[in-house]
C-alpha cells in the first residue's frame, strides 16, 4: 500500500523507523485499521492519511487543523453546539467524543446530516483524488454524509456560472458539473433533500444533478431513440415466453439469462457467450452448447421483438446508455458521486464508468456489501473501475446504538460476504459510541394478534412524543405492508408509503434501504416470510444460487433493523424466523 512513498515522507511526518517497516508489510486500509490499537494514535492518523494518497504537506495540513479544533473544543459552549453548526460556514463540526454525540442527539432529525467525523472529512475534503475513490463500511457509518459532503466540497471548485476555479483545464465545463446519484426515485428524493441542507446556496446547488441511474439512462438512450417504453413484468414475460419455446427453458428464464449474465458481463457474440462463467444460475449451469446456441437465439429474437416495439427494460438501458455514450466519447459530467452502489447491476456500473471522464476525481462511490439486496456481484476492475490505493472504510455508526448493531450483525449470519471488487468484508470492528435499549423480539399466536400488538406499540410511540414522521413499519411483503397500514388506520394511525411524510410510515424491507428513523418496527419476522420461499432457488436446483439467496434475504433483514435510531421493536407470529438471534 505504501510502496510508492518515500521514507522521508514518513520521517517528516514523525514516524518512528520500526512503524515504518510494519506499515511497508501492509498490503491495504483494513489492515492498517486493524493496527490503530497498537500505534501511537499520531502516527497512526498521519499512516491513514497517506494511505489515502495525500502528499506530507496535505497531511500535515489537516493532522495540525485538527489539533486546532481540539483545543479550541475546550472553549466551546456544549450547550450550544446547535447553533455553533448553524454558524460555521460550511456546515460542518467536528464530533469525536460520545457525550458530544449524546447532545447531538437532542438536536432536531435533520441537523444530524450535517456533522462530520475528521475520517469522514479527509475523505470527503481531501483536495483531490487521482482517480475513482470507494468508500465502504456498516450502515450508519456516515457514507452517504460523507458522499454529500464530497459532492459540497467538488462544488466549491466552480464559481455558480458552472466555470471551473481550481482546476482548469481548458475544456468547456458542463453546466451541472457533478452528478449525485443513486438507486432509486425515493432515495434520490432523499439525497436531494440533504443536499438542500448541506449547500445553501441555490446557484452553487446548482451545479449538481441529483438523478438516480434509470433517470440519467432514459435521457441518453432517449436522445438517440425517441420516445421508450417500458413494459410492467407481466408483459415482458409474455413476450419472452413466445420466444422461449425452441429453447426447451421458460420465457422468465430466457429474461433472467439475458440480464444476469448476458447484459451482466457484456456479452456480444454467440462464442462470447458459450464461453462465458454462470456460476449461480441454476441449470443454465449444466446446459450443453446445442441449448446454449439455442437459447442465445432466442434472446436474439426476444431482443430484436423488443427493439422493434421501442421496449426497454432498465438493466439494458443503461447498457444502452454506456455504448452510447462510449460510442460517441460524450461525457455529459465532469464529476459522479454514487450512494448506495452495492446494488448496481454490471451494466449500470459500465454506464457510471462512461458518465465522467476518467482522471482526477471523476468517480466516487460509497457501498456497504452486508447491505446487498439484490443479486447483483460486480468486479470493479471488469467495468473499468479502478479504486486500488483509494478505498476507504468506515468504522462507528452513527446512526444506532451499539445494542441495535450487536443485535442485527447476528441476522447476517457467519457466512464470508463478498465485498466489492472479490474483497471480503467484515464487520468485526464495526461499533457505535451510542447506547439504549437492546431491540425486543416478540412472539405472537396469529398474525392478527402481532397487528394488534403493533397497533399498540406505535400507539405508545406516538404518545410519547416520538414524530409520526420518524416512525416506520416495516415487512417483506407488500401484502402485509397494505394489512398493516389498514390495522393502522383502523386505530385511527395515520400512515403513508416511506417516501412521503403524513404519518407513521410503513413499506417493504426493500424501500427502507438508506432511509432512517428514530423508531423501527420489523413486522413479520417469521418463518413465513424470512426467507421467502419463492425468492429461493432450491437446493438441488443450484446450491451456491440457494446459498447467496439465503444471504440476501438475512441482509434483508439487517437492512431494514439498522433503519433504527433509537428503538427497533420486532415481531412474528408462528415459528420465528431462522435468521433472528437465538
Ligand atoms: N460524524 C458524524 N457525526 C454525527 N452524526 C453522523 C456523522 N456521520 C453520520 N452521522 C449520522 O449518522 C446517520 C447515518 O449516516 P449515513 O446515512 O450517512 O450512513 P450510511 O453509512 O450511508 O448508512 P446506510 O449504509 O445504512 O444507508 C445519519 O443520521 C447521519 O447524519
Amino acid at each position: 500500500m505504501f510502496g510508492e512513498v518515500p521514507d522521508k515522507h514518513f520521517i517528516q511526518l514523525g514516524i518512528d523507523a520500526d512503524t515504518i517497516r510494519i506499515a511497508r508489510l501492509l498490503p491495504d486500509e483494513n489492515h492498517l485499521d486493524a493496527l490503530a490499537i497498537m500505534m501511537p494514535k499520531a502516527q497512526h492518523d498521519a499512516l491513514t492519511a497517506l494511505a489515502s494518497g495525500m502528499s506530507p504537506d496535505e497531511v500535515w495540513a489537516l493532522l495540525s487543523r485538527e489539533l486546532v479544533e481540539e483545543v479550541s473544543a475546550q472553549d466551546v459552549d456544549p450547550d450550544d453546539l446547535a447553533s455553533a453548526i448553524r454558524r460555521s460556514p460550511d456546515q460542518a463540526v467536528f464530533v469525536e467524543g460520545p457525550e458530544e454525540l449524546r447532545e447531538l442527539l437532542e438536536h432536531p432529525f435533520d441537523v444530524w446530516r450535517t456533522f462530520l467525523h475528521p475520517r469522514q472529512e479527509r475523505i470527503a475534503r481531501r483536495d483531490w483524488f487521482a482517480g475513482p475513490v470507494m468508500v465502504t463500511g456498516g450502515a450508519g457509518t456516515g457514507k452517504t454524509v460523507t458522499a454529500l459532503h464530497r459532492v459540497a466540497h467538488l462544488a466549491e471548485r466552480y464559481a455558480p456560472d458552472g466555470q471551473q476555479l481550481a482546476l482548469d483545464t481548458g475544456e468547456v465545463t458542463p453546466a451541472q458539473p457533478i452528478l449525485l446519484t443513486t438507486f432509486t426515485t425515493t432515495l434520490d428524493a432523499a439525497l436531494r433533500a440533504q443536499l438542500e441542507l448541506l449547500v445553501r446556496d441555490d446557484d452553487r446547488r446548482k451545479l449538481v444533478d441529483v438523478r438516480n441511474l434509470d433517470k440519467v439512462a432514459h435521457q441518453v438512450v432517449r436522445q438517440v431513440y425517441g420516445k421508450l417504453e417500458f413494459p410492467n413484468s407481466r408483459e415482458l414475460t409474455a413476450l419472452w415466453d413466445r420466444h422461449a419455446g425452441g429453447s426447451d427453458v421458460s420465457g422468465r428464464f430466457l429474461l433472467e439469462e439475458w440480464e444476469h449474465v448476458i447484459l451482466a458481463q457484456d456479452l456480444r457474440t454467440e462464442r462470447d457467450y458459450l464461453k462465458a462463467r454462470r456460476h449461480g444460475r441454476g441449470r443454465s449451469g449444466r446446459m450443453g452448447p446445442e441449448q446454449k446456441r439455442r437459447v442465445w437465439l432466442a434472446v436474439l429474437a426476444a431482443t430484436e421483438e423488443m427493439r422493434a416495439n421501442g421496449q426497454w427494460t432498465f438493466t439494458w438501458l443503461a447498457s444502452e446508455a454506456a455504448d452510447i455514450l462510449n460510442r460517441t466519447g460524450k461525457r455529459p459530467y465532469r464529476h459522479v458521486v454514487v450512494d448506495e452502489s452495492q446494488d448496481l447491476h454490471p451494466a449500470k456500473w459500465r454506464l457510471v464508468r462512461a458518465l465522467a471522464p476518467e482522471g482526477r476525481d471523476d468517480l466516487f462511490v460509497a457501498g456497504d456489501p452486508h447491505q446487498r439486496i439484490y443479486d447483483h456481484r460486480v468486479s470493479m476492475a471488469a467495468v473499468g473501475i479502478n479504486v486500488r490505493g483509494r478505498s476507504h472504510r468506515l468504522t462507528v455508526s452513527y446512526r444506532s446504538t451499539q445494542e441495535i448493531l450487536s443485535w442485527a450483525v447476528r441476522v447476517l449470519g457467519t457466512a464470508p460476504v463478498e465485498g466489492f471488487d472479490g474483497v471480503r468484508s467484515h464487520l468485526t470492528d464495526y461499533t457505535s459510541p451510542l447506547h439504549g435499549r437492546t431491540p425486543t423480539v416478540h412472539a405472537h399466536p396469529t398474525e392478527q394478534a402481532e397487528l394488534d400488538a403493533l397497533t399498540q406499540v406505535v400507539s405508545g410511540w406516538l404518545t410519547s412524543d416520538v414524530e409520526p414522521g420518524t416512525i416506520a413499519v416495516a415487512a417483506r411483503t407488500e401484502a402485509l405492508v397494505k394489512e398493516i397500514r389498514s390495522a393502522l388506520a383502523a386505530e385511527g394511525i395515520d400512515t403513508c408509503g416511506l417516501a412521503q411524510d403524513s404519518g407513521v410510515r410503513v413499506g417493504t424491507m426493500h424501500s427502507m434501504k438508506g432511509l432512517e428513523f428514530r423508531c423501527v418496527a420489523v413486522v413479520g419476522a417469521g418463518a413465513a416470510y424470512l426467507p421467502l420461499e419463492s425468492r429461493v432457488t432450491d437446493l438441488s436446483e443450484d446450491p451456491l444460487a440457494h446459498a447467496h439467496d439465503l444471504q440476501r434475504e438475512r441482509n434483508l433483514l439487517f437492512v431494514a433493523c439498522t433503519r433504527a435510531r433509537d428503538t427497533l421493536y420486532v415481531s412474528y407470529s408462528g415459528d420465528p424466523s431462522p435468521f433472528l438471534p437465538k
